[in-house]
């Protein structure tokens, strides 16, 4: 190939690229396919090659050659492209925030290395204010205001990419299509009626009672309630969620899936892009432990529906009994992919959340030792002789810790990927463009002094006798809510509710010696959910 032809090849290439830029990447979601276009990409390369050796015969370097030289034009056109409009077109410019953000998500996936995305958000939120651009993208936005345009009914929110990490294996809470969602809730939806609930009470007070032994048996010696609360909250999901007792309480071991489970929800704490998530764990051996967790919820669907007629039998009433009615006629239910994805969303949803709500409650029962003594006054004379949660329900110190507990420690701290509509939405005098991707870090919103007054203190009575404390009530949102927000809210809170009674009302609870809550305040990580450091805590029989 002559230098003028070469020239004219590079040129060629060069617009090219910049047209898919402009025309495809820069227009439509295409993290679903980026080993696709990596493999077409070097399949190009390979061809064209071939094509100059073979039939314009050029040397076999030549042709190697000139086609480094035009990929490397059309790279050049394509991503100088991507970056010219992201340094000088793109609309969320206008956004304050770090300014290598603008030009990848990667610079705050950086950032993540200890996996505390939350405590980064609450920097760049002290740092540049209400709306803070985090990536090309995407912005991080504590605004009571977004809330209701967000998470409301008649909201023109959708769920972002990253819903997509794990596609095609869809779960109800993963699905972005609203139709499909809705259509998945109402399969649920009876697994979580009042009548379902108060079934499952008489199992949550099971476990309740093997907690509340198993911790008296150490005898005022420290107890790991991190440990603890974890096993108890997968023990009672197991027995709930399939009918299934893995008697982690009584044996006080994790289920090796438990561990699995943490390892593979690891990757998420990064925040990457999601053509890079998928990409990364397309690679084979990297998500080999959450591959093995994904399949041990692929075993427990399939034990499940294989032991449905005994379960029926039994009378037992499960989460799954209510979804498997939808699959009454279809032969091996446990072949299809959204069961077993949702399989796997009863154990992600309902066992980590939980433990964190307790063990972050247990932290402040400890630090601040009156909280047990009030809580103890309050609950004493509702729980005479036989109670259940009916009894406790409206103890108003009592959801107000939980509360608290919630708001300084939501389960789900960096908040929920959403999309903003193509028109784009107001929030208050601010217009944020359409198709951008913004999380609500209920971490950061938690601990807002324009929303909540000492908003760094534990202060249960702000959620009854001092309600001048919250000046936003729809900030706080740790279940999420509307349609795609928690459906498993209303059990997890009588979990919440009937083991901390349990436990406040037969021991006094403090620190273990040299115990400060500093590994679970600083250790714990954030992926998605959070996994969290230990704390020591001694519980001492009244
Ligand atoms: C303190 C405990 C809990 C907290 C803080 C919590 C928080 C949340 C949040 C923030 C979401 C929204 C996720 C999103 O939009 O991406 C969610 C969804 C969900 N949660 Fe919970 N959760 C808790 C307990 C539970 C329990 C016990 C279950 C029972 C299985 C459960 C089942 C679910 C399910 C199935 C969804 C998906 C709902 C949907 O897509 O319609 N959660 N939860």
């Amino acid at each position: 190939m002559d230098a003028a032809t070469q020239r004219l090849a590079g040129l060629v290439a060069v617009a090219v690229g910049v047209a898919t830029h402009a025309l495809y990447f820069n227009r439509y979601e295409c993290h679903m396919h980026a080993v696709l276009y990596l493999n077409t990409f070097l399949l190009t390369c390979v061809g064209s090659a071939l094509a100059l050796y073979k039939g314009l015969g050029v040397s076999v370097g030549g042709a190697c050659a000139a086609t480094a030289y035009i990929a490397s034009c059309y790279l050049l056109g394509a991503y100088g492209s991507l970056l010219m409009y992201r340094l000088f077109l793109n609309p969320l410019n206008r956004f304050p925030g770090p300014w290598p953000a603008r030009l990848s998500n990667l610079y705050f996936s950086f950032q993540l290395g200890h996996s505390d995305a939350y405590y980064k958000l609450q920097a760049v939120h002290e740092k540049y204010g209400r709306f803070v651009r985090i990536g090309s993208n995407d912005l991080s936005i504590i605004d009571p205001e977004a809330m209701e345009l967000t998470y409301g009914n008649h909201s023109k929110v959708t769920k972002s990419s990253w819903y997509d990490n794990d596609a095609p294996l869809t779960s109800m809470h993963t699905s972005r299509s609203k139709a499909l969602h809705d259509k998945r809730r109402k399969v649920w939806a009876p697994a979580f009626s009042d009548k379902a609930l108060r079934e499952y009470e008489a199992k949550i007070e099971a476990v309740n009672d093997r907690v509340v032994q198993r911790i008296g048996e150490f005898k005022g010696a420290p107890v790991n309630v991190t440990k603890w609360f974890n096993l108890y909250s997968f023990d009672v999901m197991g027995q709930l969620g399939f009918g299934k007792d893995y008697h982690m309480v009584e044996k006080g071991e994790k289920h090796w899936a438990l561990e699995l489970l943490s390892e593979g929800m690891q990757p998420l704490a990064l925040l990457l892009p999601t053509w890079l998530f998928r990409a990364s764990t397309a690679v084979p051996g990297l998500a080999a432990g959450y591959s093995k967790f994904v399949q041990f919820c692929v075993d427990e669907t399939s034990w499940r529906v294989e032991n449905a007629s005994e379960k029926d039998k039994e009378g037992s009433v499960d989460i799954m009994t209510s979804i498997l009615k939808a699959y009454q006629g279809v032969k091996q239910p446990q072949k299809d992919s959204m069961l077993q994805a949702d399989a796997r969303l009863i154990i992600v949803a309902g066992s980590d959340t939980t433990a964190a709500a307790l063990t972050y409650l247990f932290y402040h029962l400890a630090k601040d030792r009156k909280q047990v003594q009030k809580l103890r006054d309050e609950l004493k004379p509702l729980t005479r002789g036989d109670w259940s949660d009916k009894d406790i329900r409206h103890a108003q110190h009592l959801n107000g810790a939980i509360n608290e507990a919630l708001r300084l420690h939501p389960p789900v701290p960096s908040g929920v990927s959403r999309l903003t509509p193509k028109e784009g939405m107001m929030v208050g005098d601010t217009c944020v463009p359409g198709n951008v991707t913004f999380i609500m870090p209920q971490y950061v919103m938690g601990r807002d002094e324009s929303i909540y007054q000492e908003a760094d203190s534990f202060l249960p009575e702000r959620w009854y006798s001092k309600p001048d404390m919250i000046k936003h009530k729809d900030a706080f949102a740790p279940f999420s809510t509307g349609p795609f927000g928690c459906i498993g809210k209303n059990l997890a809170l009588i979990e919440l509710r009937t083991l901390t009674t349990r436990l406040v009302l037969e021991y006094d609870v403090n620190f273990a010696p040299g115990e400060d809550g500093t590994r679970l305040l600083f250790n714990t990580l954030d992926h998605f959910t959070v996994d969290l450091g230990e704390l020591d805590l001694v519980f001492d029989r009244v």
